[in-house]
């Protein structure tokens, strides 16, 4: 069936996701290993030694491209994969956006996490993730994915505004003000004993 536009400088495009890996074999994903994430982690001799001893993928994700304007929106699969750095779930780097009041949907498609939002005030909110639950980020609060099973990728599907912007910067300099830690076999968010104010 083919696609029609009342605008024929727009093309409806369609893609194939894994629902199973969350991949798709439409573009290459954008990948973070152990040895992106310097500064991240709140056990840095932890994050050193698993570096040097097997860089494994943290998590991987797509960036399909679209146009940075307002009237357009960016999507994708974002996937976690399952591990610790010390007692610290693997999580994205985390980010504000650039034109900060930006809001993110999220839907989980499957696996089990967190999403740790932060505005620069200082109020901290964390969600759940599981299969068809959907997390919605504030405009303002920057958000980090955590996958919290311990052996299952956390697999979501994202969406934000073409001119949202990644401000990683923040972040890189004064951390999250809390961070999720495995006690007991179980997620506790704790304050980060490196965060910067
Ligand atoms: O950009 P980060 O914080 O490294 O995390 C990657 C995730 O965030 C996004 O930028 C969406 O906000 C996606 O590309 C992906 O889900
Ligand atoms: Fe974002």
């Amino acid at each position: 069936m083919s696609t029609t536009s009342l605008d024929p400088t727009v093309t409806a495009v369609a893609t194939q996701f894994d629902l199973a890996t969350g991949l798709t074999e439409a573009r290459p994903s954008l990948q973070r290993r152990l040895s992106d994430m310097s500064g991240m982690y709140a056990d840095t001799a932890a994050l050193s030694a698993a570096v040097d001893a097997d860089d494994v993928l943290t998590y991987e994700f797509y960036d399909f491209g679209v146009p940075s304007l307002e009237t357009e929106v960016a999507y994708g699969t974002s996937i976690t994969y399952p591990g610790k750095v010390g007692d610290e779930y693997f999580m994205t780097k985390g980010h504000f956006h650039t034109r900060l009041e930006s809001a993110e949907i999220y839907l989980c498609l499957s696996g089990q996490g967190l999403m740790l939002m932060e505005s620069p005030e200082g109020d901290v909110q964390v969600e759940e993730f599981r299969p068809g639950r959907s997390v919605y980020v504030p405009g303002r609060y920057a958000h980090r994915s955590i996958n919290t099973s311990p052996d299952e990728p956390l697999i979501t599907f994202f969406a934000f505004p073409g001119d949202a912007g990644h401000d990683y910067g923040t972040i890189e300099t004064k951390g999250f003000r809390r961070i999720v830690l495995e006690r007991d076999g179980a997620p506790v968010l704790v304050d980060n004993p490196r965060w910067q104010s």
